[in-house]
C-alpha cells in the first residue's frame, strides 16, 4: 500500500505536504428546506452519523482527508489531523465545528479488496459541507482552504437546500430493494468446525474467548437507497447509532450499531461492555424469561465479564478515576444483550484516538487474550472483516469525539449488500446455539432489504 498518498492533504491538492494546511469553516442556520440533497448523487465522500440521543451530522465531499495503514495507523491519523486542524478558522456555533469523520478496519494489515474497495485501514474526511441539527434548528456549514472558498460553498449549499421541497426532509422508503437471493461465507458444517477449533484452543488453555463472525452476501432485486434504508432502521432501532460512509470509488458502509466504543468530552470518557445475546420473546413475559435465563447462565456471565475486565484494564492506565456501573439489559427490536456502562475521568490531556486504540478490539468483538483471539479469527474466518466490528465515528480539533463499534452493519455495492455478524465463543459454547444467535444479528438490515 502506498501510504504517502492522500495523507493530511486538502482535496484538490495532488501532493501530500508536511506544511500545516489551513481549514476555514462558515455556518448559517437553515430556516426552511430539506437536507436530503446532501446525500444525493455521487460525491467523493458522503457521511451520516446519528447518536442514540438524536445528535446528527450529515455531510459530503472532503475538505481534508487522512488515511493510514499498519499498526501505528491511530497515531498517524492523529498526527495528520492535528497538523490540519492547527490553523482552523471556524465562524459558527460549536455544534457546527468541523470534524473528521471515518473509521478503521478491524485488522491492522487490511488491504482494500471487494467488497471493501476504497476502504483503507484508516480513513477520515472533514466534509466540505455538512448539516447539524441541535435543538434550535438546522445549520449548514461549509469548509474550504480559504475564506472565499468556504463562503461561496456555504452560499451555494444554503441556497440549494433552502430551495429543496420540505417534503423531502423525510425520505420515503415505500419500496425496499427486495432480496433476490443470499450467499453465505460459512455453511453450518464449516461454522461447527470453526467453533470446535476455537473450543479446542480454549480447552488447551491458549484462548479464553473469541468472537467468530460470518458474512452474508445479499443479492438485491432493485437499487438500494442507503439513506432511506438507514432512516427506516432508525425507526426500528431508535436507541442505536446510525452511520453511513460512502465514496465514489467503492461501496457504502452503513449500520445500526447498539454498541458505543467511546465518547470523550474533555477529560470525561463513557464506554460500555455489550456482550451476551438472547432473542426477543413474543410477549413481555417471554422477553423476561429470555433475560432471566441470560442473567442466570454462567456462560453468558463469563462471556460478559471478560469484556468488562478487559475494558477496565485497558482504560486504567489512562484514567485517574474509573466507574463500572451495574449490569443492565439492552433491549432492541430483535435481540436483547447484557450491558455494563463504564465511565472514566482521564489522567490528563488525551486524544480520543488514544482511547480508541487502547480499546479496539474489546473482547465483545475480538477476544481474550487479544493476540490468540486475533490469530484464531485469521485462521478460521474465510472472509475479510474490513471495517466490520471496528471503530467508526468522529473526532474534532480538541481531540474530543465519539465512536461506535461498527456492528449490525453491511457494505452496499453493485446490486448486493454484504452483511456481517458474529458471536462470542467461550468454553461450553454450543455451535448450534451460537449459529442461531449470529442469524439474529443479520436481521436488522436483512429485514429492511426485503
Ligand atoms: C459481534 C457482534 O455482537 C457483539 C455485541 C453484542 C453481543 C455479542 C454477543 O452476544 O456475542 C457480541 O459480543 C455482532 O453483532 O456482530
Amino acid at each position: 500500500m502506498d501510504r504517502s498518498s492522500g495523507e493530511g492533504r486538502l482535496a484538490g491538492e495532488t501532493e501530500s505536504t508536511d506544511d500545516a494546511v489551513e481549514l476555514v469553516s462558515r455556518s448559517r442556520k437553515l430556516e426552511a428546506g430539506s437536507v436530503s440533497a446532501i446525500l444525493d448523487g455521487s460525491a467523493e465522500w458522503r457521511v451520516q452519523w446519528t447518536t442514540p440521543d438524536g445528535h446528527e451530522l450529515v455531510g459530503r465531499g472532503a475538505a481534508a482527508r487522512f488515511t493510514a495503514g499498519g499498526t501505528d495507523r491511530f497515531d498517524r491519523i492523529r498526527t495528520q489531523a492535528e497538523r490540519t486542524f492547527e490553523g482552523l478558522d471556524h465562524d459558527g456555533p460549536e455544534h457546527a465545528r468541523p470534524r473528521a469523520f471515518g473509521g478503521f478496519s478491524f485488522h491492522d494489515g487490511h488491504e482494500p479488496g471487494p467488497p471493501w474497495i476504497g476502504f483503507d485501514a484508516a480513513a477520515f474526511v472533514v466534509p466540505q459541507v455538512f448539516v447539524t441539527r441541535p435543538d434550535d434548528g438546522t445549520w449548514v456549514t461549509a469548509v474550504g482552504s480559504r475564506i472565499d472558498e468556504a463562503e461561496d460553498r456555504l452560499e451555494h449549499w444554503h441556497g440549494r437546500l433552502t430551495a429543496s421541497s420540505s417534503d423531502e426532509v423525510s425520505r420515503p422508503n415505500d419500496s425496499p430493494p427486495g432480496v433476490a437471493g443470499t450467499r453465505r461465507t460459512t455453511s453450518p458444517a464449516e461454522w461447527t468446525e470453526q467453533v470446535e477449533t476455537a473450543l479446542e484452543r480454549i480447552a488447551a488453555g491458549r484462548l479464553t474467548k473469541v468472537v467468530l463472525a460470518q458474512a452474508l452476501s445479499v443479492d438485491l432485486e432493485g437499487p438500494i437507497d442507503v439513506p432511506a434504508t438507514l432512516e427506516q432502521l432508525g425507526r426500528q432501532y431508535p436507541n442505536c447509532y446510525r452511520f453511513l460512509v460512502g465514496q465514489d470509488v467503492g461501496g457504502t458502509f452503513f449500520g445500526v450499531p447498539p454498541e458505543r466504543l467511546v465518547s470523550k468530552r474533555g477529560d470525561r470518557v463513557e464506554t460500555e461492555a455489550l456482550a451476551g445475546s438472547v432473542p426477543r420473546g413474543e410477549t413481555p413475559a417471554e422477553d423476561e424469561a429470555h433475560v432471566d435465563r441470560m442473567r442466570a447462565d454462567a456462560k453468558f456471565q463469563h462471556e460478559h465479564e471478560l469484556v468488562v475486565d478487559a475494558i477496565r484494564e485497558q482504560l486504567a492506565p489512562l484514567a485517574r478515576d474509573l466507574t463500572v456501573s451495574e449490569q443492565t439489559i439492552r433491549r432492541l427490536a430483535t435481540i436483547q444483550h447484557l450491558q455494563t456502562p463504564i465511565e472514566a475521568i482521564l489522567d490528563g490531556d488525551r486524544h480520543v484516538l488514544e482511547i480508541v486504540e487502547a480499546l479496539h478490539p474489546t473482547p465483545a468483538v475480538g477476544g481474550v487474550p487479544p493476540d490468540a483471539a486475533w490469530e484464531t479469527i485469521r485462521d478460521t474466518e474465510p472472509f475479510d472483516r474490513g471495517w466490520y466490528a471496528a471503530p467508526v465515528g468522529w473526532f474534532d480539533a480538541a481531540g474530543d469525539g465519539e465512536f461506535a463499534v461498527a456492528l449490525r452493519s453491511g457494505v452496499a455495492g453493485d446490486g448486493a449488500v454484504t452483511l456481517f455478524a458474529g458471536n462470542g465463543i467461550v468454553a461450553d459454547s454450543d455451535p448450534d446455539e451460537e449459529w442461531e444467535e449470529v442469524q439474529l444479528k443479520f436481521r436488522p438490515i436483512l429485514d429492511e432489504l426485503r
